[in-house]
């Protein structure tokens, strides 16, 4: 959807968050125009899902044994037809791909959020990482597009260059913000945001629209602060008051497709 009918319709997003940055998640789902919800109970899964316009399973801090309740969530988001976002959190440590696989394989994640290690993990890609960061260097065009023939998922793979690949067409956004990579979360938010995006139909646009948000509303806060701290604010401030012509234009002017 565009951003005014975000505002308007208020897509509410249900997300499975890490413990880590769950306040930054809720108030970007808040100030863009939707409505965040967090939950991890199962008995209350049924209800949320049925109320929720978008599902965001966020692995940054997920336990084992929280693996079933997951399945049954993003399961029950499939029956519906409810978009859902998976944003594996350094997803290439072996330890961590195991249960990421059972998610895969048992439940239907229609778009998958992460930065370019995490997403050469789905193209079966060697990039290199530092725990939660992407550090190497590669295609990653390539290896978009071969992680979404892969897994059958829109990808959004995220850093200086964002490329969204549903596996035929392939679009980038080269806008370079590095404040973006200094505030710890704002991955975790931009999944949101595309779930946000996503909350009335699932499609290439509704997720290039959604990375352009942030990355637009990441330069416009760089204009006028220069350091994280207030950049994080600024942000929140950038994405609450973020113009939707401006927006169009953006897309318009920095996506190019490959
Ligand atoms: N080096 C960078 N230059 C510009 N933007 C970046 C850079 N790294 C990340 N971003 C932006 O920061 C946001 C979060 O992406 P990223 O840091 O890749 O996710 P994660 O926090 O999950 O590793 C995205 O909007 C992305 O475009
Ligand atoms: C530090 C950390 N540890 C587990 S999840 C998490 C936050 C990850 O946030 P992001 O992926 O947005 O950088
Ligand atoms: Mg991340």
């Amino acid at each position: 959807m565009k951003l005014s009918e975000l505002r308007q319709q208020t897509p509410l997003v249900f997300n499975y968050a890490n413990y880590v940055t769950p306040q930054l998640v809720a108030n970007v789902v808040n100030v863009i125009g939707g409505s965040p919800i967090m939950a991890r109970e199962i008995e209350e899964f049924k209800d949320l899902v049925s109320l929720s316009d978008a599902i965001v399973v966020n692995t940054g801090t997920w336990q084992r044994e929280e693996l079933p309740a997951t399945i049954k969530l993003i399961q029950l988001a499939n029956q519906t037809e409810t978009v859902v976002v998976l944003d594996p959190v350094a997803v290439a440590i072996p330890s961590r791909s195991v249960p990421v696989k059972s998610l895969i394989s048992e439940s239907q994640v229609n778009i998958i959020r992460g930065n370019a290690a995490e997403i050469a993990w789905f193209a079966d890609v060697d990039f290199a990482s530092h725990g939660i960061d992407a550090t190497g260097d590669g295609d990653v065009a390539y290896i978009a597009k071969l992680a979404a023939q892969k897994t059958g998922a829109i990808i959004a793979l995220s850093g200086k260059k964002d490329v969204i690949s549903d596996g035929e067409s392939t679009i980038s956004i080269a806008t370079d913000v590095p404040l973006l990579a200094t505030n710890v979360g704002t991955g975790d938010a931009l999944s949101a945001l595309i779930g946000a995006f996503n909350g009335d139909s699932i499609s290439l646009d509704n997720t290039v629209r959604a990375m352009a948000t942030m990355k637009l509303a990441g330069l416009k806060a760089t204009k006028k602060v220069a350091t994280p701290g207030y950049f994080s604010n600024q942000l929140l401030d950038e994405l609450y008051l973020l113009p939707e012509e401006e927006l169009e234009d953006f897309i318009k002017q920095e996506v190019t497709h490959d």
